[in-house]
C-alpha cells in the first residue's frame, strides 16, 4: 500500500532501533514517535547513552531503519534504496562533532563544494557566495586558510557555514556550539534560528548547552531510548 507523503518535514512513528544481534543486540531507540514543523527548532536532551546522536544520524538518513516509520521531508525511509537516501541527504544541513571539512581544500572551498550541487552558479559565483556566508559566521579573515589553521570553533563554524549554503530543507546538528566560546556559540544560534524562521527550515540539535536552550521551540527529553518528555510548543 502507497503511503501518503506526510506534509510534516520529520514525521517518525514507533522507531526501534537496536544495535549488535543475537545475545549482543541492544534496543537504543523505543517506540520514538515525533514530529517537527516547518520552522520549528528541537532540541533534544537527555543523559549520555540515551540514544540522541542515533536518532539524528536515522533521521539524517546515514543509517538504514529497522522498524517503524521516517518520513523525512517527504520521503518515507524504511526500506528506502541507498539512491533515495543519498539524494535525501544532499537535502539536509549537517552540522556534527567531527566537521567532515576536507583537509586539502580551504574554508572557502569546503563551503563552495556544498554548493556544487546548484549547477546554475558558476565556480566564480560559488567561492563569492561561499566567502558571503563564511563573513556571516564571523570568519570573514580566514576564508582562505585550510582547516589546520583554524581553531576548533572557527572549524565548526565554516562547517555551520557549508551547512547553510546547500539551501538545506532541514537542519540536523549535534553540539553545534560544543566548541565555541560564548560569543561564536551565540553567533552560530543566531544564524540557525534566523534560517528557520525566516525560511521555515526546522532544525534539530542535540545539546548539553544549558546557553542555547532558550532558542528552542520544544525541548524533547530522552532516557534509554524513549522519549521520556515530548516538550510544549513555546507560545508565540
Ligand atoms: N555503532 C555503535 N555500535 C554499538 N553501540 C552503539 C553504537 N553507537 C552507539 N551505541 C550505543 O547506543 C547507545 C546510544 O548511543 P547514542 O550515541 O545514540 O547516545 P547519545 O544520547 O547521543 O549519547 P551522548 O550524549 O553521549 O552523545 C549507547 O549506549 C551507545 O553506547
Amino acid at each position: 500500500m502507497e503511503m501518503l507523503r506526510s506534509p510534516i518535514p520529520v514525521d517518525l512513528r514507533g522507531l526501534n532501533y537496536a544495535y549488535g544481534e543475537g545475545e549482543l543486540k541492544r534496543l537504543v531507540l523505543r517506540d520514538v514517535t515525533l514530529a517537527v514543523q516547518p520552522g520549528e527548532i528541537v532540541l533534544l536532551t537527555g543523559p549520555s547513552g540515551s540514544g540522541k546522536t542515533t536518532l539524528l544520524t536515522l533521521i539524517g538518513a546515514l543509517r538504514a531503519m529497522q522498524e517503524g516509520s521516517a518520513q523525512v521531508l517527504g520521503e518515507e525511509l524504511r526500506g528506502a534504496s541507498e539512491g533515495t537516501r543519498v539524494k535525501l541527504r544532499r537535502r539536509i544541513g549537517f552540522i556534527f562533532q567531527n566537521h567532515n571539512l576536507l583537509g586539502f581544500l580551504t574554508a572557502r572551498q569546503n563551503v563552495a563544494m556544498a554548493l556544487e550541487q546548484d549547477g546554475a552558479l558558476a565556480e566564480g559565483a560559488r567561492l563569492k557566495r561561499a566567502a558571503e556566508l563564511l563573513a556571516a559566521v564571523g570568519l570573514a579573515d580566514h576564508v582562505d586558510k585550510l582547516p589546520s589553521q583554524l581553531s576548533g570553533g572557527q572549524r565548526q563554524r565554516v562547517s555551520v557555514a557549508r551547512a547553510l549554503a546547500a539551501d538545506p530543507g532541514l537542519v540536523l546538528a549535534d553540539e553545534p556550539t560544543a566548541a565555541l566560546d560564548k560569543a561564536s556559540g551565540q553567533e552560530v544560534v543566531k544564524l540557525l534560528r534566523n534560517l528557520a524562521k525566516s525560511r521555515g527550515v526546522p532544525i534539530l540539535l542535540v545539546t548539553h548547552d544549558p546557553r542555547i536552550l532558550d532558542i528552542a521551540d520544544r525541548i524533547v527529553s530522552m532516557e534509554d531510548g524513549r522519549i521520556v518528555d515530548a516538550g510544549k510548543e513555546k507560545a508565540a
